[in-house]
């Protein structure tokens, strides 16, 4: 007996809707599982079906048609259903319906200004994907952001996380990161060295800041002399490689599931460029730092348990990883602070000439800034130029997703268990019931003690009590179990490079270069994409 296309469609929704509850109730997101169900599968009923009919082709076509549209409908219609545990939160028809929205977003840059806008359009929370959610609110910073997990982008391997971290923290503690301040020094020397050889010339001021942190990490991380300050290149090709891999990072960002399918295609059309280069870059200084032994007191030093205080050593690939992580987690984001903030000081020439006052007080004349890095840690100005910087733009501007792992409330409404959270930061970071007055302006008086600041950027003086400055939502570097490992190397870095800069040159902007350009420039690719600083700078002494 011969099936017509009519015949075969019970079957084909049968197993579609059977498929659909399966990816419903369990998620199956590897590769072999997908080509499973979703090539297999049906490609396993046309082998059925043409079994009983001559017309091959009709029943491809059939068949993948059937298939892939009850999919779609069973999708689509639970997403957007009233059922859905997310239905009550408001949100563009595009976010509930797929993260593809999102990731098409994120292509152009500036999903940081996008979330923004959502939120002023819908509220303090916003449904961004079908199962997540953006919120401006200081409710689930307090308890979701400081507990939960983090969610599928991100170390997930709960069971070697503990350990992980305590490498980290060791690596990272006060002591250890007193032995970094030699490798810091180094580098902020041959930066001043190499900036004088350009005197009088027109730089790029965010560059020389991506290159400072890459040398300092290579350094601090691996002992690998990266040498992108001493030759005003990126050296390695490093630094390009991890921007062009960061643009496939911004896209599964959004969609975590497509990161296996995007190496697979890599793979497929002998791609050698990006993350590749990066891990094969990585590999080599991980090697190296290997072979090197265990006498210096670097980062490396710490996450391979050199001090012997583990009962079982780490696996050397974890510790490898973690190694490259340091790179590529430390470097990018310290720069973009650091170039955040010389922009905020350009356009803002009294705040320039404050911040000079302050480390001229405490390295008078051509005093060795490298010296003494602590008493930078007690310089209130600088650190609330940074704080300020990081409040308006933080380097991260959209907070990594938590997993949502017992049912809760944000604010009044209801969060099922399994829902994905993040906290907007460069949304809540501006949000007036938070930092106010003039919370879109750089005004790093706000961080200073309150009851000597009334006076506004504009002159205008209001009263202590109409002031609003809740630290609790200001979380550049996340808060609670994963807050960011590299904190305090983060501050360590960005005082000392600001305090020597401005101490050794007048940094000015250059003639022609418009500022406005700055922020139209900053994209959201999960890390901040820059564009040209371009200043002239002299040298003091
Ligand atoms: C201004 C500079 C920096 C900023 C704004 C920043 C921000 C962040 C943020 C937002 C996270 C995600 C935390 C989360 O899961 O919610 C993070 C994680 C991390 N950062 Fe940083 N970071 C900076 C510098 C550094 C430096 C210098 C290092 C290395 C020395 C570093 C190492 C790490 C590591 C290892 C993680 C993963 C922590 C974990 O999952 O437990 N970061 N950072």
């Amino acid at each position: 007996m011969l099936l017509g296309p009519l015949d075969i469609q019970p079957l084909v929704v049968g197993a579609a809707v059977l498929v659909y509850l399966v990816y419903k109730n369990y998620e199956p997101a590897s590769v072999p599982a997908t080509l499973a169900l979703q090539v297999a599968l049906p490609g396993a009923l046309v082998l059925v079906v043409q079994r009983h009919n001559s017309s091959v082709l009709l029943i491809i076509i059939g068949v993948y048609s059937t298939y892939y549209g009850i999919l779609a409908i069973c999708v689509l219609g639970y997403r957007l259903s009233p059922t859905h545990p997310l239905a009550s939160f408001p949100g563009p028809v595009g976010c509930r319906v797929s993260k593809l929205w999102m990731a098409h977003k994120a292509t152009y840059g500036n999903l940081h200004e996008y979330v923004r806008g959502l939120h002023a359009k819908y509220g303090d929370i916003v449904r961004v994907g079908p199962n997540e959610l953006s919120v401006r609110h200081e409710d689930p910073i307090s308890r979701i952001m400081k507990d939960c997990p983090k969610g599928p982008y991100g170390i997930t391997d709960l069971k070697i996380y503990p350990k992980r971290r305590r490498s980290w923290n060791r690596g990272t503690s006060v002591a250890a990161v007193k032995d970094y301040e030699e490798f810091l020094a180094s580098v902020i020397r041959q930066l001043i060295g190499s900036l004088e050889e350009r005197q009088g010339q027109t730089i790029d001021l965010s560059k020389w800041m991506i290159y400072t942190a890459f040398d300092f990490m290579g350094e601090m991380a691996l002992s690998r002399q990266f040498n992108n300050v001493k030759t005003g290149t990126d050296t390695t090709g490093l630094i390009h490689a991890i921007e062009v891999g960061v643009t496939q990072l911004a896209w599964a960002a959004q969609i975590p599931w497509s990161l296996p399918f995007l190496s697979l295609l890599g793979k497929m059309i002998g791609d050698d460029g990006s993350w590749r280069y990066v891990q094969r870059v990585s590999t080599e200084a991980v090697k190296a730092r290997i072979e090197a032994g265990s006498g210096r007191r670097d980062l490396f030093h710490h996450l391979m348990d050199g001090d012997d205080l583990e009962s079982v050593k780490p696996p050397m690939d974890t510790v490898a990883s973690d190694g490259a992580l340091a790179i590529v987690a430390g470097s990018d984001t310290s720069a973009t602070a650091l170039s955040h903030c010389f922009y905020f000081l350009l356009r803002n020439p009294k705040c320039m000439q404050r911040l000079r006052e302050e480390i001229e007080s405490i390295y008078p004349g051509a005093t060795d800034t490298t010296l003494d890095f602590a008493q930078q840690a007690e310089m209130p100005y600088l650190n609330a130029c940074i704080n300020e910087a990081m409040r308006l733009y933080p380097p991260v501007l959209t907070g990594l997703q938590k997993l949502v792992t017992s049912p809760t409330m944000i604010d009044t409404h209801y969060v099922p268990a399994g829902s994905l959270v993040y906290a907007h930061h460069f949304t809540i970071h501006r949000d007036s019931r938070y930092f106010y007055p003039v919370p879109d302006e750089f005004w790093p008086d706000r961080w200073l003690v309150q009851d000597t600041y009334t006076v506004l950027p504009s002159g205008e003086v209001i009263p202590h009590d109409q002031l609003i400055h809740n630290r609790n939502v200001f979380v550049p570097f996340s808060i609670g179990t994963r807050i960011c490992a590299g904190k305090s190397i983060a501050y360590l870095e960005m005082r000392a490079v600001l305090c020597a800069l401005i101490q050794m040159f007048d940094v000015t902007k250059a003639p022609g270069f418009a500022l406005d350009q700055w922020e139209d420039n900053v994209k959201d690719m999960f890390i901040t994409f820059l564009g040209p600083l371009m200043v002239n700078i002299k040298a003091k002494y």
